[in-house]
């Protein structure tokens, strides 16, 4: 079973304009909420393309009743823990440029972090867990590498998709899959990152520090993956960029639905592209349709 862990959710409340006019009043030419939180992106996602996946993590108050009923509407199984502060919003505001403004998120007592490590302790071998997403203030900032070494205890497999000192701590236990965007990648190895080229490099480094498999996405610029065996560099398919919000997540899930399904890497690297890709051209998440309708436009070489 895979399992999505996301500390801090938040309602994303999507808002379009063309323009903003900072310091005076605005009206949204459109506008759109949807559950978010890296970790929940990775199920919705995985539900559109037929795989289930259990979604945990802290939800509160009624932007959390919200997030946790829209996802049982979508047949996404739950395992949340009851906080008392409202989950947050996060605002995404698309006028020329993406702008977004994320919330701090409630107040998590250790109570509710031991049964966090509770629920984590019970995942076995046959499991793999999502943890994604930023943590928040009020937890300790070793919590991912606390709850990987609890998988690596039970031998359950872990993604991490998360920034910086996160992302190095837990490299040590292996994680199946990472995917860091390219300013990521360089802000982790204190460097600037623009080409395909330099991605690979420094990916391989990623590899030589314990991830099994890596992606990383240049946004329109492509991506590219690198394992043990293999390295490979992906275009991406044109279209209109409509949001960006949560087309990172999608990759994670893409790749996933397609390993999991029993494909070579190569190919999953190319669904996870698609599914990238029919996010950003999307208001929201992508779909499968869409996903296997850009899939032709993905063209993969070697490195
Ligand atoms: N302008 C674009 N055109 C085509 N595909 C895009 C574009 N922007 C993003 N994508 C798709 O989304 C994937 C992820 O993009 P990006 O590098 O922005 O990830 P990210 O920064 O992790 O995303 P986020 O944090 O917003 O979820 C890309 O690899 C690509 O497949
Ligand atoms: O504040 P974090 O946890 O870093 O990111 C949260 C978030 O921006 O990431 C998702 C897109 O990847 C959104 O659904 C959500 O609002």
């Amino acid at each position: 079973m895979i399992y999505t862990l996301t500390l801090n959710p938040s309602v994303d409340y999507m808002v379009g304009l063309t323009e903003v006019n900072i310091g005076g009043l605005n009206r949204t030419e459109s506008e759109a909420k949807f559950p978010g939180g890296k970790g929940i992106n990775v199920s919705r996602l995985l539900r559109s393309l037929g795989v289930n996946s259990k979604a945990t993590g802290f939800l509160g108050g009624f932007t959390g009743i919200y997030v946790k009923e829209y996802l049982e509407e979508e047949g996404i199984d739950t395992a949340f823990i009851k906080v008392d502060e409202d989950t947050r919003i996060n605002i995404k505001l698309k006028a020329k440029e993406e702008t977004e403004i994320n919330g701090q998120g409630p107040n998590i007592t250790d109570e509710h972090l031991q049964s966090l490590k509770g629920q984590i302790r019970q995942l076995t071998n046959e499991d793999i867990l999502v943890l994604a997403g930023s943590i928040p203030s009020r937890l300790p900032e070793t919590i991912y590498e606390d709850l990987v070494k609890i998988c690596s205890e039970t031998g359950a497999a872990f993604v991490v998709d998360a920034e910086g000192s996160i992302l190095k701590s837990v490299l040590p236990y292996g994680p199946f899959l990472i995917k860091p965007n390219h300013h990521e990648l360089g802000q982790f190895f204190e460097r600037e990152i623009t080409t395909s080229d330099e991605a690979v490099f420094y990916g391989k480094k990623l590899v030589e520090l314990g991830a099994k498999n890596v992606i990383v996405s240049l946004a329109g610029e492509g991506a590219v993956f690198i394992n043990e065996q293999s390295a490979y560099i992906s275009t991406v398919p044109k279209g209109e960029l409509k949001s960006s919000v949560g087309a990172g997540d999608s990759m994670v899930a893409g790749f996933l639905s397609s390993f999991l399904s029993g494909k070579e890497v190569k190919e999953a690297f190319r669904y996870s592209v698609a599914s990238g890709s029919a996010t950003a051209f999307s208001i929201g998440l992508g779909s499968k349709e869409k996903a296997e309708e850009l899939l032709p436009q993905v063209q993969i070489r070697e490195a």
